[in-house]
């Protein structure tokens, strides 16, 4: 099969939803895995592209000591404020787009999959770059004890962020597939597995 004609999915779903567990399991199969968020914490590491015009739209204090971004900070300030919210996403999201354009063209793999949390979010931008949209669904309630037993964030934090995120209504409005992850991670690698077979024809038939 033709790399440029390569099938693309749009892999999202809120925060502590379990993007990051289906990635991995749709990895396990062969997918290519392009996932925003690494590819946020790469250009934001110490020397990462985004660090220059980061420091100088946000004051050099948001720059830890080892020249990386300071997340905690940064956390703090953009679930606070919108204006600051998206003066951080008008330097980061070009960037984002960029570097998962170049990813794209370069991994191997039998389908891409671009995990992206706030693709409902930005659908008109993101709809054209992608051949189906797959959303990861759990109830919040689940969602917040999740994150909250993974990084141990504030429950007023993580309702904060989830308040700047569109609804899992809003998402599942705009999904082609939905993989519910209410259950463990068994249910969740079954339902990949079977979407994954589906991706294979569709990519087949490409
Ligand atoms: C604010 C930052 C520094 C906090 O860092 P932290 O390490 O706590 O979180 P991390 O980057 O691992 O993101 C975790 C989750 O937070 C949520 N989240 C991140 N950014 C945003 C945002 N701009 N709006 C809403 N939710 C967001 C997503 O669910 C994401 O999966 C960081 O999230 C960031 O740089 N955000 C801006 C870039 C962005 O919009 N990324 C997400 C989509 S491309
Ligand atoms: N079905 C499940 N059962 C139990 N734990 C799970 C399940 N799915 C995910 N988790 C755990 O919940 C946490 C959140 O999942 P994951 O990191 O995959 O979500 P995410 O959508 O990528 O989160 P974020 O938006 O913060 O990047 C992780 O610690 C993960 O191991």
């Amino acid at each position: 099969m033709m790399n440029a004609a390569r099938l693309r999915i749009g892999l999202t779903g809120g925060i502590g939803s379990g993007k990051s567990a289906a990635a991995d399991f749709f990895s396990l199969h062969g997918a290519a895995i392009i996932d925003a968020d690494v590819i946020a914490h790469e250009l934001t590491a110490p020397g990462g592209a985004a660090m220059p015009a980061l420091v100088q739209a946000f004051g050099a204090d948001i720059r830890n000591d080892l020249g990386a971004l300071d997340r905690a900070a940064m956390r703090q300030r953009v679930f606070a404020d919108p204006e600051a919210r998206r003066l951080l996403e008008s330097i980061l999201h070009p960037l984002i787009g960029a570097a998962m354009r170049q990813a794209a063209a370069e991994r191997p793999g039998d389908y891409l999959v671009f995990v992206v949390p706030l693709l409902v979010e930005h659908l008109d931008r993101w709809r054209p770059q992608i051949d189906r949209l797959c959303v990861v669904d759990c109830p919040p309630a689940l969602q917040l004890a999740r994150v909250q037993s993974r990084s141990g964030l504030a429950t007023e934090m993580i309702e904060a962020i989830m308040a700047t995120q569109a609804t899992s209504a809003q998402r599942l409005a705009a999904a082609d597939d939905v993989l519910d992850n209410s259950g463990d991670l068994a249910h969740l690698a079954r339902q990949v597995e079977a979407l994954h077979a589906r991706y294979l024809s569709f990519a087949h038939k490409n």
